[in-house]
């Protein structure tokens, strides 16, 4: 018997129309084929998921001017994903909010431009499933990295898709929520580059290096002062976390085009208070659409300390390097600081010496540090080297929907 297929899609903005087409073009984004549902139907003639076939029924569907950019950020839990997502969707304008009417302990942020999706609803074992068969929420067992891969696909291709919800709350898996095609989807979590699928539809990823020092200080003052857990607990909990971050989670950062790597500063001996901060911008070369920041004079390896009569620094100081490297065998440049800003007014003197910082006007990184002066790291290298990250990730956006702008044309001509 005859078996049709029907793909069923929810595609935003978007006009779709049933078509046989000769050679079908999966995996360009722009104006494209999707499919996300699909039932079986008896009767008529068949159908192909790949859409590839002679023959093949397909929806087509055009997604407007939308083109969703996929951006990947890694880290461990409590080490400033949020921090660095309210950083970068404030580059973008608008505010980022949970999806209006939803449930309340949605863990999505819906901006103008962006739409960050938190991996951890891809959990596929709740609190107690987890308890039960004795793995973390780290562990990829505890997670559903199929469907990951199926819905970041479909949204970076224009289609909409009923994302399941953790709930931080209870524990529990909650029903699904709509997610419509952004035209930035960052997807942050734990696992963003574990499966070579997932890590294959980001235009870009960053991972969030935070040394178990700095780690420890920061949960302490997050987890103690406003969470009330008590120094042993979460002394605990971090070594519980241990050996499948180590397993899981730290591996990613060779994938990552951005590494931002937050060390105890080497300005104070045996400092062990965990308040000033050593932070390095580890930045692979020759990624797509993303020229690394440079200090003074690109590839050449420079140090700095920009204190002085243009510079107010009190005790320890600041140090700027930069210098070529190499990184999981990658050529890399790396920018570090080592200390923190006493007057954030003066950083547009440490700004005007950066390069390539794809700012669109003088003093738009001090601008936007200033604009957020309150947020964790912003008197130091990880609320800098963040702010540059967003600047480079609007940079990357604007290059990627230009070029594909003009590239129907040539999709038409292969
Ligand atoms: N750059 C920073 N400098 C100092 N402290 C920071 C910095 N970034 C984050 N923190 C501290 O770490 C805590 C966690 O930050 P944030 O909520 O951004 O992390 P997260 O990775 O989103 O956490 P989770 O995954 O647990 O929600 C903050 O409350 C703050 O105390
Ligand atoms: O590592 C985490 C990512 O944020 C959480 O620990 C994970 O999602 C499990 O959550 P819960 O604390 O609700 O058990």
């Amino acid at each position: 018997m005859a078996v049709s297929t029907v793909y069923t899609t929810q595609s935003l903005n978007s006009t779709c129309s049933i078509s046989t087409p000769a050679k079908t073009h999966l995996g360009f984004h722009q104006k494209q084929v999707v499919f996300y549902r699909r039932t079986s139907k008896k009767g008529s003639s068949s159908g192909s998921g790949s859409g590839s076939g002679s023959g093949s029924c397909v929806i087509t569907c055009s997604a407007g001017d939308s083109q969703t950019v996929v951006i990947g950020l890694a880290a461990d839990s409590g080490c400033g994903k949020s921090t660095f997502m309210r950083r970068l969707t404030s580059v973008f304008g608008g505010a980022a909010e949970p999806p209006k009417g939803g449930n309340p302990d949605s863990n999505t942020l819906i901006s103008d431009m962006t739409t960050v999706i938190c991996l951890d609803d891809y959990h596929s074992l709740d609190r107690t499933g987890r308890k039960e068969k004795g793995v973390t929420a780290l562990d990829p067992r505890a997670n559903d990295f199929d469907l990951m891969y199926e819905q970041v696909k479909a949204i970076k291709n224009g289609v909409a898709v009923d994302k399941p919800i953790y709930n931080h709350v209870t524990g529990l898996l909650d029903p699904p929520e709509l997610i419509k095609p952004p035209k930035i989807l960052v997807i942050e979590g734990l696992h963003p580059m574990f499966d070579e699928r997932v890590r294959d539809l980001l235009d870009f990823s960053i991972y969030l290096d935070i040394s178990n020092e700095v780690k420890f200080a920061w949960k302490i003052q997050r987890d103690m002062a406003e969470r009330g857990h008590s120094l042993e607990s979460i002394k605990a909990s971090i070594e519980a976390r241990k050996p499948d971050f180590d397993a899981y989670i730290d591996p990613q950062k060779k994938y990552a085009d951005a590494v931002i790597e937050v060390l105890p500063t080497q300005l104070i001996p045996d400092d062990n208070e965990g308040k000033v901060l050593r932070v390095r911008l580890i930045m692979k070369e020759g990624v797509k659409n993303f020229s690394p920041v440079y200090l003074f004079d690109e590839g050449s390896t420079i140090s700095w300390i920009p204190c002085g009569r243009k510079l107010t620094c009190s005790y320890p100081g600041i140090k700027f390097h930069y210098a070529p490297d190499s990184y999981f065998g990658n050529e890399v440049s790396i920018l570090e600081m080592d200390g923190q800003f006493d007057r954030l007014d003066e950083l547009i003197y440490v700004e005007s010496h950066l390069s390539n910082i794809s700012t669109k006007f003088y003093g738009e990184v001090t601008q936007q540090m200033l604009k957020h002066a309150d947020f964790p790291g912003s008197n130091n290298g990880t609320g800098l080297f963040q702010t540059i990250v967003g600047l480079k990730i609007r940079d990357l956006y604007e290059q990627i929907t230009s070029s594909k702008t003009a590239a129907p044309l040539e999709a038409t001509k292969a």
